[in-house]
């Protein structure tokens, strides 16, 4: 089945200070969304009011047409998966929490649960107040996967993983998508590793939605020129410029915005090299601040 998570005109202030912008999209099932942003950006608080954490200041979270907050019931469909800190839990161990979860989580696999807790070594008789800072996010992404809900959001909680298993991760969650139609919102800083997951760049820059695209799209719209002065300035006359370096007589400038096919093929013909720019340098430029 099919689901539609809708965002209009939403606004979060926390006191004086605007954390969210106006934002509106619309996210559907079956697709990964990046969502990006710079540090105080306002990724959490988005995702804690998808997740109906709090309330936002303006405007509606609906899924499937409901408004969110106005039928508890779907809040069963949404997990957020965040960097919990269970110092204090008083639960006696991993498993008793799960023991819990499964009676307040419908959409949980158990099966596919048990399979995660031994591919990812998680020692569920230890009490997670033990759990080292790995094991506390491997265990959130176990939770997250195996509670097979419409939309899961995980906020950064791989963060504590090392390389290898951040890897295994991945592919875990390349297998699920296959799998199975779940919409999942990653937040993320560390997106040159994790671009190869995404299906949709959600970008948010001081509170505004500044991206909002498919990644081929996106990406594509980013493009470094280098060649003569001259003609790299015919070219990017007119054109959003992110970045210029120079070097005597030639330069290196990139883009944002629609670069045509018909554009690629001219500039080739006119010894200009001519390459697309990584997610991760798009993002940078469009997200840079003036000193
Ligand atoms: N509980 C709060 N009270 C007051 N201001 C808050 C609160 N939570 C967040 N903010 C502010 O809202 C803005 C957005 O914060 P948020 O945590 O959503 O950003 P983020 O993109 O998740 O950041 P990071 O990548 O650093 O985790 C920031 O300016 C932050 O200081």
């Amino acid at each position: 089945m099919t689901h539609k998570l809708e965002l209009k005109n939403i606004s979060l202030t926390y006191g004086k200070q605007q954390s969210l912008n106006d934002v509106t999209t619309v996210l559907e099932s079956g697709k990964i969304y990046g969502l990006i942003g710079r540090n105080g950006a306002g990724k959490t608080s988005l995702l804690s009011l998808v997740a109906s954490y709090r309330l936002p200041t303006l405007g509606t979270i609906t899924f499937d047409g409901n408004e969110l907050f106005e039928h508890p019931n779907h809040m069963k469909n949404i997990h957020f998966g965040y960097d919990r800190v269970y110092k204090d839990e008083a639960i006696e161990n991993a498993n008793k929490y799960l023991e819990s979860v499964k009676l307040h989580r419908p959409h949980f696999d158990e099966t596919y649960a048990d399979q995660l807790i031994s591919k990812f070594k998680i020692d569920v008789n230890k009490p997670l107040s033990k759990f080292s800072k790995g094991m506390v996010a491997a265990f959130h992404i176990m939770l997250g996967l195996a509670n097979r809900t419409p939309v899961t959001i995980f906020d950064e909680v791989y963060l504590g993983l090392d390389a290898p298993t951040r890897e295994m991760f991945y592919q875990e969650l390349l297998k699920e998508h296959e799998r199975n139609d779940r919409m999942f919102i990653l937040s993320t800083h560390l997106v040159s590793e994790m671009e190869h997951l995404f299906d949709h760049i959600l970008i948010l820059h001081h509170g505004k939605l500044v991206a909002d695209e498919d990644f081929e799209t996106f990406t594509n719209r980013g493009v470094k020129l280098i060649g003569a002065n001259e003609i790299v300035d015919e070219f990017t006359a007119n054109k959003h410029i992110l970045h210029e370096e120079k070097l005597g007589g030639t330069k290196a400038t990139t883009i944002y915005g629609e670069f045509k096919e018909e554009d690629w093929r001219r500039a080739k013909l006119k010894d200009l090299e001519v390459s697309p720019i990584s997610l991760q340098h798009l993002f940078t430029y469009l997200t840079k601040e003036e000193a």
